[in-house]
């Protein structure tokens, strides 16, 4: 278990390293689904086992689905599952009286798929999840659930929610994007045993590319049980690649690479490793997705010119306030960050250690850790919050190169070095 506050140790010099990271959560949650949809047994391999896959596979095992959980043999952090679909029949439900109930932690991607996933069972569904996610927006999927002509029983259109499923019911609905791309990804997992027609709406609607993924996977998933392999997860190696940029800026080649990088073209974030050498303007809407937020942190050290990252407003309703978070920490090391709408202008400069907070926010703890490679006296804060999508980073960190980065993590009140088990975050 990690403790309260860890403290990374500066690399002296350079690293060469090959990293292998879990498999993708995006990729994971939405196979899981789909393999729920299919008709016969699925087995997925390399998927992300985390807090937030494993919240999707228990509400699976709660709604009834027989989904068998194993350790993965090429990746010991990843997990093989096998899923048995019913060809888009949910088997358990509960009643009016007795709604059953879901429990989604702070998975954005189960509390959206799943919302659209109820409404094909037939019976009361209660979706909560922790404090966070019930700050979360739901409204424009709950409202074109509505709109299919199930009932959505939420007096703030956000999370906890009764889900009246009454199974598939041909109609059209359509659905706003601004505040996460995720309700469309839900409504069009389900949309083809659901018989739905769905139209986004918002901007450039074409290219999300979260929807893109969504609408890539479901053209090519095992309609009747298969093998499906999911591809390492791109938003988590952005932190090993930014790794390697911070430690070695001038390597004409990247230092630090991380081992099957996905070349499928479903992940935005596989584009990070291209974007090493910021450009002066990075959009959140096209050009990168979660890993955007790598790529602030470390722009202070790596660029030579102020970098403008656009179109942040979704990062303010995920796991914190994100934009806010990201000016203050910055702030903390030193670092010069405007914030002008959603945009974040971060210039380069000199930074300095800090005692990070992290917001219970992955992302955060990830990417200010990366900066403590280069910057003396980057602490931590709940480290523990990487278990989200990535228990086992802290250990990546500190495993021996070439397999990891060879950091040494200290304990923040004792100072003692900590070892391989102490680091993983359960
Ligand atoms: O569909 C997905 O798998 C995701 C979509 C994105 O969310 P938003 O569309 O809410 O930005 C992203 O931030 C999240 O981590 C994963
Ligand atoms: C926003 C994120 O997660 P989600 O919306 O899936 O909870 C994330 O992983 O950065």
């Amino acid at each position: 278990m990690l403790p309260d506050t860890i403290e990374i140790v500066p690399l002296e010099g350079g690293v060469r390293a090959e990293i292998t990271v879990p498999g993708s959560k995006s990729i994971t949650n939405r196979a899981l689904i789909l393999a729920a949809l299919a008709d016969g047994r699925t087995i997925l391999h390399g998927a992300l086992w985390s807090e937030d896959t494993q919240a999707m596979v228990d509400c699976l095992q709660r709604l009834g689905f027989d989904v068998e959980v194993g350790i993965d043999p090429e990746e010991s952090s990843d997990r093989t599952i096998a899923v048995q679909g019913l060809g888009g029949k949910i088997p358990s439900a509960g009643s009016a009286n007795e709604p059953l109930d879901l429990f989604v932690g702070n998975a954005g991607t189960a509390a959206r798929f799943l919302s659209a996933f109820v409404c094909l069972g037939q019976g009361t569904y209660r979706l909560h999840g922790v404090k966070r996610m019930h700050e979360r927006p739901q409204a424009a999927l709950f409202q074109a659930l509505r709109e299919l002509g199930y009932q959505v029983d939420s007096p703030n259109n956000k999370l906890p929610v009764i889900i009246h499923g009454t199974g598939p019911k041909k109609g059209t609905c359509s659905v706003s994007i601004g505040e996460s791309s995720q309700f469309a990804s839900a409504l069009l997992l389900c949309a083809g045993k659901g018989r739905w027609s769905v139209k986004i709406v918002g901007e450039n609607t074409e290219e999300s590319p979260y929807v893109v993924m969504t609408s890539r996977l479901v053209e090519s998933f095992p309609q009747h049980g298969s093998e499906f392999h999911i591809e390492p997860d791109a938003s988590s190696g952005s932190y090993f690649w930014a790794a390697g940029k911070i430690l070695s800026p001038d390597a004409k080649n990247p230092t630090v690479s991380v081992k099957e990088w996905p070349t499928s073209g479903w992940q935005i974030d596989a584009e990070f490793s291209k974007c090493l050498d910021l450009p002066e303007t990075i959009s959140r809407e096209g050009q990168l997705g979660d890993s955007i937020m790598t790529g602030i942190v470390m722009a202070p050290l790596t660029s030579t010119h102020p970098v403008r990252f656009t179109d942040l407003g979704r990062l303010r309703v995920q796991e914190c306030e994100r934009v806010h978070a990201l000016r203050t920490e910055l702030a903390r090391c030193g670092a010069k960050a405007i914030e002008t709408g959603d945009t974040l202008e971060v210039f380069p400069g000199t930074l300095h250690g800090a005692e990070i907070e992290t917001y219970n926010d992955h992302r955060m703890a990830m990417c200010f850790a990366i900066l403590g490679l280069k910057v003396s006296g980057i602490k931590i804060k709940n480290p523990a919050c990487v278990k989200k999508t990535f228990p086992d980073f802290f250990q990546k960190l500190a495993a021996p190169a070439p397999h990891g980065l060879g950091v040494t993590i200290l304990h923040g009140r004792t100072h003692k070095p900590l070892n391989g088990e102490e680091l993983f975050a359960d």
